[in-house]
């Protein structure tokens, strides 16, 4: 029970490479998208989400972040097409956000900061028998990165944010069925893609990046109900609210970023 990561002072992203090694690799994520430095590529197909007979299972306080896991025994929820050569089957989402009036998004887009950045990973049911194999391998996930921008409130998400005070606490779950996060994209699906990693450790090099040009908006009081949320137990004394869960950019190493759009 050593010295666990997190988002703080002493186990912050700063500090995470002395656990994880792979943090100052070749292919992290997240990374600053300059769109004038992108690479429009025409061969990218659109993407297609598969979602409508998604099954979401419950909603999980995990110490990090908020996330709603889905049924994958089957390719009942798939992401396809753009950068991707096989189906990547749906198995999470969760979020990542910033205090209050503070920037949240781990990707960056020619250094603006979004409020919040949306998560939905899949996994390559195709080459690899389970998401623990998959998140180990090069071509083993792809996560579709929505931003969040304060607006006008989103009625799909009211359901996440109704849903919070049940998962204040880190390992708080509650039953979540019955929802599509297909309501939660935005109009467009033009996108940048590169080669990139999870997020947090394990920050394996697994990741296809997958992140929508076109952010989604939610209100200032959804937002602020993220951020009652908290890091901590609700066994432990020290009460810290879960904000700031972010990485910020890391550095590009000679990787392109193309775009599906001119
Ligand atoms: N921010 S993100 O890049 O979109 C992101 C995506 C997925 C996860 C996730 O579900 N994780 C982290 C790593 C994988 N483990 C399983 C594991 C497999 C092999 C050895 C150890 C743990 C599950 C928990 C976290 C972050
Ligand atoms: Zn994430």
């Amino acid at each position: 029970t050593g010295h666990h990561w997190g988002y703080g002072e002493a186990n912050g992203p700063a500090e995470w490479h002395k656990g994880y090694p792979i943090a100052q690799g070749s292919r992290q994520s997240p990374i600053d998208i300059v769109p004038g430095s992108a690479v429009y590529d025409a061969s990218l197909s659109p993407i297609s989400l598969f979602y409508n007979n998604c099954t979401s299972v419950n909603i999980t306080n995990n110490g990090h972040s908020v996330v709603v896991e889905f049924v994958d025994i089957d390719d009942r929820s798939v992401i396809q097409g753009g950068p991707l050569d096989n189906m990547y089957r749906l198995k999470q989402f969760h979020f990542h956000w910033g205090g209050k009036g503070c920037g949240g998004s781990e990707h960056t887009v020619s250094g603006k900061i979004y409020p919040s950045e949306l998560h939905l990973v899949h996994w390559n049911a195709v080459k690899y028998k389970s998401f623990g194999e998959a998140a180990a391998a090069s071509d083993g996930l792809a996560v579709l990165g929505i931003f969040l921008e304060i607006g006008i409130e989103h009625k799909g998400l009211h359901q996440i944010t109704d849903a919070m005070y049940m998962v204040k606490f880190k390992g708080t779950v509650a039953d979540f069925k019955g929802f599509n996060p297909k309501c939660l994209l935005p109009l467009s699906l033009d996108f940048w893609t590169y080669p990139g990693s999870l997020t947090t450790p394990p920050l394996f090099e697994s990741v296809t990046w997958i992140v929508l040009k076109d952010p989604m908006f939610l209100s200032e009081k959804q937002m602020g109900k993220f951020r009652t949320l908290n890091f901590n137990g609700e066994e432990e004394e020290s009460r810290r609210r879960m904000e700031n869960n972010f990485r910020p950019p890391q550095p590009l190493k000679g990787r392109t970023v193309r775009a599906s759009f001119r």
